[in-house]
């Protein structure tokens, strides 16, 4: 739309997972440092002699909203699937789990954060999620089903 800007917000998180029936090591349970890019897409406002006169949306707000939404769920959890066989000792023992119930690729997981910002009411426009520093997924809001995005129709989610 005329007169829109994007702006971009990066977060980084840690996170385990396992990828069952991988082909190669990523069948093993293993961890990543996340780099999470949120793209949101706006026009400035123009209210004159406000705090957000000139922003599509502060920089301090994109912060607190995407932490609350997804960011501090995810953080230093065991993002599970749900067929997992560590999965029964990390909840016994009281280990942080994020049970997403979709299988954990970047693929997912970045179609699962924009959904989830989405229905926060935040204008996103895309997430970039890196898994390592050569390997990223990007998924565009508008490319998100109403219903929500394909990993829903063989998995469930938010059953923690
Ligand atoms: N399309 C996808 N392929 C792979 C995914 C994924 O989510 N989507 N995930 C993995 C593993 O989780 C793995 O941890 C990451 O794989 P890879 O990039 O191969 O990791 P490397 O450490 O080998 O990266 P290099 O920079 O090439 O050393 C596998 N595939
Ligand atoms: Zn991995």
């Amino acid at each position: 739309m005329r007169g829109e800007v994007a702006v971009c917000k990066i977060f980084t998180f840690d996170a385990a997972h396992q990828l069952i029936g991988h082909k190669g090591k990523c069948s093993n349970l293993h961890g990543h440092t996340y780099r999470l890019e949120v793209v949101l897409k706006g026009v400035p406002s123009a209210l004159e002699g406000q705090s957000d006169e000139g922003f599509v949306i502060d920089f301090s707000d994109i912060k607190a909203a995407v932490q609350e939404a997804v960011v501090g769920r995810l953080d230093h959890a065991f993002l599970a699937m749900g067929n997992e066989p560590v999965l029964e000792t990390l909840k016994a023992t009281g280990s942080k789990v994020a049970m997403l119930s979709f299988r954990t690729t970047a693929e997912n997981l970045s179609a699962y954060i924009a959904y989830e910002l989405k229905q926060a009411a935040l204008p996103v426009y895309s997430v970039k999620l890196w898994e390592t520093p050569t390997s990223w997924a990007e998924v565009l809001a508008a490319d998100i089903p109403e219903e929500g995005p394909a990993y829903r129709l063989y998995g469930g989610c938010d059953d923690e």
